[in-house]
């Protein structure tokens, strides 16, 4: 077993409900011996640390007794594809850790959600980041001119891993005109709740806590945006069991429990992984759609319905630029982000997709077929 500490934390805490306790379950009875439900929140080098209950008994006690974290062996679950490569966040089922062994995990249980980023090798591969994210923050710096066209393509990315995405405007106490910038990026953002924080005079933070509050939340932005700074905020005294702390001489780094994913001190976690904040857009068409669905709505009105809006006659999207209902720099950024996106999934190997679509619709189908009726 782990020498690490019990943390009063439970494995509802870190966002497991009834809906994974039934994926867990379908696991379960297939096996003879006991597998046990865990949180994946980090992964290093074909190992990865797992969030699981410090009681065994029944599935009842394992949503109110403390949870410790342990070691575990990720090999039996690994593929030839990225995209099903464990992750943070993922829900797993696991061989618990014995007197001699090692933790390992046997499955991971679908996912509800999954952030995605293209890699940088030759054949252009998605690979997960965070699973089963509820929310991704889309932090924006009030101290400086937003960039609009930046936020669409981290909201389109935002969208489409399946998650709600949420604007916070941050460092409000430095900000000159914040109404102004939140009307603004509330134009570039249909469909999201844009707030606006400070790390330094706690203004807003109450209410993204509340926001927050049970789920489970990514914070992705341009560098400088403030995400540590509010990823500390929200996190509180959490934060201590992560931090580097230097040796006494001033020499050596220790790191206590590294961790990518963190309980919130009112409930729900964050997930902070390297590659995640920065991260590009892979294969987002169905999240542009939504980041840009008032010029998708115009287009239903275009009098041809392959429509390019360029020069034909009677298109309803020039009309609204014309009216001043739509602006030009959104209908430009709209158009760069489709050719982006286009150009990035025309890099992918369509065969390899094909593939991982029908995998997956098999376990969608498997899971349908026992009987069991998913939330989302
Ligand atoms: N005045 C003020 N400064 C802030 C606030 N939040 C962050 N800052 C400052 O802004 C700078 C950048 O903040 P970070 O939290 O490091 O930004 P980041 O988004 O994590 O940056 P990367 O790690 O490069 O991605 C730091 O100097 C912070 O002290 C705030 O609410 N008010
Ligand atoms: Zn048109």
């Amino acid at each position: 077993m782990s020498v690490l500490p019990e943390i009063p934390h439970t494995l509802a805490d870190y966002g497991w409900d009834s809906a994974f306790a039934e994926d867990f379950s379908l696991h379960h009875c297939h096996r003879t011996t006991d597998l046990i439900p865990g949180r994946i929140i980090r992964v290093d080098r074909g190992r990865c640390d797992v969030v699981i209950s410090t009681r065994r008994s029944t599935s009842s006690d394992t949503s109110t007794a403390p949870v410790t974290v342990v070691p575990a062996d990720i090999a039996p679950v690994h593929t030839s594809d990225p995209m099903e490569w464990a992750c943070t966040g993922d829900w797993v089922a696991l061989d618990p850790p014995s007197a001699n062994t090692l933790a390992t995990v046997r499955a991971l249980l679908p996912r509800r959600t999954a952030m995605v980023r293209s890699t940088s090798s030759k054949r252009s591969e998605g690979q997960v980041l965070a699973a089963n994210v509820d929310h991704v923050v889309v932090a924006v710096c009030l101290a400086t001119q937003p960039d609009l066209g930046r936020l669409e393509r981290f909201l389109a990315l935002a969208w489409e891993s399946g998650a709600q995405p949420l604007v916070v405007l941050t460092k409000a106490d430095l900000a000159t005109d914040a109404e102004y910038v939140r009307a603004d990026t509330e134009a570039a953002a249909p469909g999201v709740q844009v707030l606006v924080v400070s790390s330094e005079t706690g203004e807003g933070i109450d209410v993204l806590s509340a926001v927050l509050a049970g789920s489970t939340s990514v914070l992705i932005g341009r560098s400088g945006a403030g995400k540590s700074t509010l990823a500390n905020t929200l996190l509180g005294q959490e934060v201590q069991e992560v931090n580097h702390t230097r040796d006494s001489d001033g020499k050596g780094r220790h790191t206590t429990v590294a961790r990518d994913l963190l309980p919130l001190p009112f409930g729900g976690v964050l997930i902070d992984t390297p590659g995640l904040r920065g991260v590009g857009l892979w294969d987002a068409e169905s999240g542009l759609q939504q980041v840009f669905s008032e010029i998708e709505e115009l287009a239903q009105e275009c009098r041809f319905h392959d429509c390019a809006h360029n020069r034909e006659p009677g298109c309803a999207v020039l009309n609204a630029v014309e009216d001043g209902a739509l602006t030009v720099r959104r209908l430009e950024s709209y158009r760069k982000l489709l050719r982006e996106n286009a150009w990035i999934a025309s890099r992918t190997d369509a065969r390899l997709r094909a593939e991982r679509l029908r995998h997956w619709k098999m376990i969608h189908k498997s899971v349908r077929d026992s009987g069991v009726t998913r939330r989302r």
